[in-house]
């Protein structure tokens, strides 16, 4: 993993056109702190909040958030129903792949994923990564307030996932990421099924097998104060049989190739 030379006038480095995907359901009360906070630490980072109809009016927020900015930094997208993480995500990849943003970065809007920590991502950018991941679990990395109960499901999941899939992450599944636009053009987001968190290990996966370079760079992540966790034993259910059948399909594989 191997990374390029950074360009030298800041304008031309491709963080200069970022945009923040904020995936939402039900985060009224955290979405204008979230964006205020990243507007603070980036004042020129666009926004792209995608809610999935949110009954809480969160949508309607982010709209009045949209209009407040004369910058015209705040954009959304409204989706009918609640259609998992995976899909928003694809749908806000599309939004802005469809313009002229260099980096597009997946963001929690509950405030567990720092808007202060998001230059560590985009300067790893500008030297030249594909995509950087926000990891919990590399030296530096740390977890604030989360019950251990989900801090261990997470680890576990993330140990499984490493032996499972063979990729040298220590945090394949967290959702802190930024990727340089060529990734996303290349992957083939149409063919992405997953619904639910294991998409963030469907991706990373994807962008690796697909020979771009990955990095790791520490995050802290602090669980939520306001709102609910959207996470449910079907998306953990989702997560261990798409992750044990990918590995699965890919040991069968390389004995394919092995013996051909
Ligand atoms: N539009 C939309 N947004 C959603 C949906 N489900 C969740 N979200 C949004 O996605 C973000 C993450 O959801 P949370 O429910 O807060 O995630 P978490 O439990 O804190 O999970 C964290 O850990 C996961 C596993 O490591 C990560 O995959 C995830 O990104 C996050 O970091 C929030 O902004 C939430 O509103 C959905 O179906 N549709």
């Amino acid at each position: 993993m191997t990374a390029g030379t950074p360009g030298d006038d800041p304008d031309l480095r491709p963080s200069a056109r970022t945009l923040v995907i904020i995936p939402t359901y039900n985060e009224r009360d955290n979405l204008g702190i979230i964006v205020e906070r990243l507007h603070a630490a980036l004042p020129n980072v666009h926004v792209l909040v995608v809610d999935d109809g949110s009954p809480d009016g969160t949508g309607q927020l982010a709209d009045e958030l949209a209009d407040a900015d004369p910058n015209g930094r705040i954009h959304v997208m409204h989706r009918t129903a609640k259609n998992g993480l995976g899909a928003a995500y694809i749908a806000g990849f599309g939004w802005g792949l469809d313009r002229d943003y260099s980096v597009l970065v997946e963001m929690d809007a509950d405030g567990s994923h720092a808007p202060e920590q998001l230059h560590r991502l985009l300067d790893q950018i500008d030297a030249g990564y594909d995509l950087v991941l926000g990891s919990r679990y590399v030296a530096g990395g740390s977890v604030v307030n989360w019950p251990k109960r989900r801090e261990w499901l997470s680890r576990g999941g993330n140990v499984y996932a490493r032996l499972a899939l063979g990729v040298p992450l220590r945090d394949i599944t967290g959702g802190y990421r930024a990727y340089r636009r060529t990734v996303l053009e290349k992957l083939d987001l149409d063919a992405v099924e997953s619904h639910g968190y294991c998409f963030q290990v469907d991706l990373a996966w994807r962008t690796i097998r697909s020979g771009f370079n990955v990095r790791e760079v520490p995050i802290t992540f602090t669980e939520r104060e306001r709102g609910e966790s959207k996470m449910s034993g079907n998306i953990v259910r989702e997560a261990l049989w798409k992750v044990t059948q990918w590995g699965w399909h890919q040991r069968i594989d390389k004995l394919r190739r092995k013996k051909a």
